[in-house]
């Protein structure tokens, strides 16, 4: 049995370093994410003016309750679309002028369903460049609040970036949203949002957020769910067992189900309140499977999909094409360089079983592709070529000093 301890979560770091700024008082956080991700939002609350002291494992945030402490500021978001989406809605509760530009990845990616709403609530935004995409100007003002609808079709982020916000304007918010994806990542927002003191509620699909303010706390951030898939799969692939301490049923975390993929797939998995533990098959089976909550691993699935003794068909995953790259076309494209039978649609793709053989894998730049890939290699003859290894930096920088230790012990 291996262990393999994992860092922490991308998506509960960000929450956290928005609640511990948004709150009064001083907020501690342990186990935060040390990744480009990470940083960038620090880096990016820093420029507002927040203060936040980094020890290593133990962050403190002192917390700004009215908004930035400065008027005026320059935000560069990087590739992080946790920064790129939620500091442009804490911001517009302030007072101040504040630009926001990210990488171009992430100036592709979409945002205008939340500037829109946004603009609706009647902040001053405007567009740089290309209407609903970064770069973008904030004049900002405070927030009234109201009722506003949402299409949270791309992404469940512009829920999150509004759902925390609310707490900060004058009347709280009542948002109504449709066709609403990745719906655990707003289920970890809400029971965030009630670690640091605020009863937003979900009924039907409008969301409940009071003005009630946030209070500072102490908060233990968990292992992070999606890297996690990557050491779960690998024991799922090479027969071999992998345990994940700090991560189990009690988690915020949706893409702890991945482990639940795996044992349909026919792993053994054992999962109690704070751990999971993972023996791959024999032969892993093909499965069908809907990934609409949980679309970070697809990826992930997608890599060890080949291995199955049938195919592995992923379904009602569309927005993975608006991501770091289009996940779809991405997996295609490295899954038929491997020599491996693949089709996609707008919204699924279907792998079947096949050897993979050695290829150049392309990552275009996506931390995801490159570590599933990564996986892949374990059981292809020759390996893999990984076009951009160090992308793996926007979650996890020592992914593949991690990987090559489980080689190592596993003699692969
Ligand atoms: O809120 C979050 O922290 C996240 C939500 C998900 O995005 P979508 O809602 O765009 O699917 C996920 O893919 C992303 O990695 C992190
Ligand atoms: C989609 C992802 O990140 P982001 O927060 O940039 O959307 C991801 O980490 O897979």
């Amino acid at each position: 049995m291996t262990i393999v301890e994992i860092p922490g979560s991308k998506s509960i770091t960000a929450r956290a370093l928005f609640l511990a700024a948004a709150a009064e008082g001083s907020t501690v956080l342990r186990r935060p994410l040390l990744s480009d991700d990470s940083e960038g939002f620090a880096e990016g609350l820093r420029a507002l003016g927040y203060r936040i002291d980094q020890q290593p494992g133990v962050w403190t945030v002192e917390g700004r309750p009215a908004g930035p402490a400065v008027a005026e500021a320059d935000v560069f978001c990087r590739d992080g679309a946790t920064t790129a989406r939620f500091l442009p809605a804490l911001v517009s509760a302030g007072r101040g002028t504040f630009r926001f530009d990210a990488s171009a990845q992430m100036r592709r990616r979409p945002l205008g369903p939340l500037t829109g709403a946004l603009r609706e609530l009647g902040v001053d935004l405007t567009h740089e460049q290309a209407e609903g995409h970064h770069p973008l100007t904030v004049r900002a003002d405070g927030i009234k609040g109201g009722a506003l609808t949402l299409d949270a079709g791309l992404s469940s982020q512009f829920l999150t970036a509004l759902l925390l916000t609310g707490p900060l304007t004058a009347d709280g918010l009542d948002i109504t949203v449709s066709d609403l994806v990745s719906v655990p990542y707003v289920e970890m927002t809400l029971a965030m949002m009630r670690r640091f003191g605020n009863d937003a509620r979900r009924v039907g699909d409008t969301f409940h957020v009071p003005a009630q303010p946030y209070r500072a706390t102490d908060y233990l951030i968990e292992p992070d769910a999606s890297t996690a898939s990557y050491f779960l799969a690998a024991a799922a692939l090479t027969g071999r067992t992998v345990t994940i301490p700090g991560l189990g049923s009690d988690s915020l975390q949706g893409d702890i189900r991945f482990a639940e993929v795996l044992r349909q797939m026919g792993a053994e998995v054992s999962l109690s309140a704070d751990s999971v533990t993972v023996t791959g098959p024999e032969r892993l089976r093909g499965i069908t499977v809907n990934m609409r909550d949980i679309s970070d691993t697809v990826p992930t699935l997608a890599a060890i999909a080949p291995f199955g003794d049938g195919p592995v068909r992923i379904e009602d995953v569309y927005n993975t094409r608006v991501k770091e790259c289009d996940r779809l076309a991405a997996c295609e494209q490295n899954l038929r360089a491997m020599g491996v039978r693949v089709s996609t649609g707008r919204d699924w793709i279907e792998i079947h079983p096949g050897q993979p053989h050695a290829a150049a894998i392309a990552c275009h730049g996506d931390h995801r592709i490159a570590m599933s890939f990564s996986v892949t290699a374990l059981r292809t003859p020759g390996g893999v070529t990984l076009d951009d290894p160090a992308c793996v930096r926007k979650t996890f920088p020592g992914f593949h000093e991690a990987l090559s230790a489980l080689r190592a012990e596993w003699q692969l």
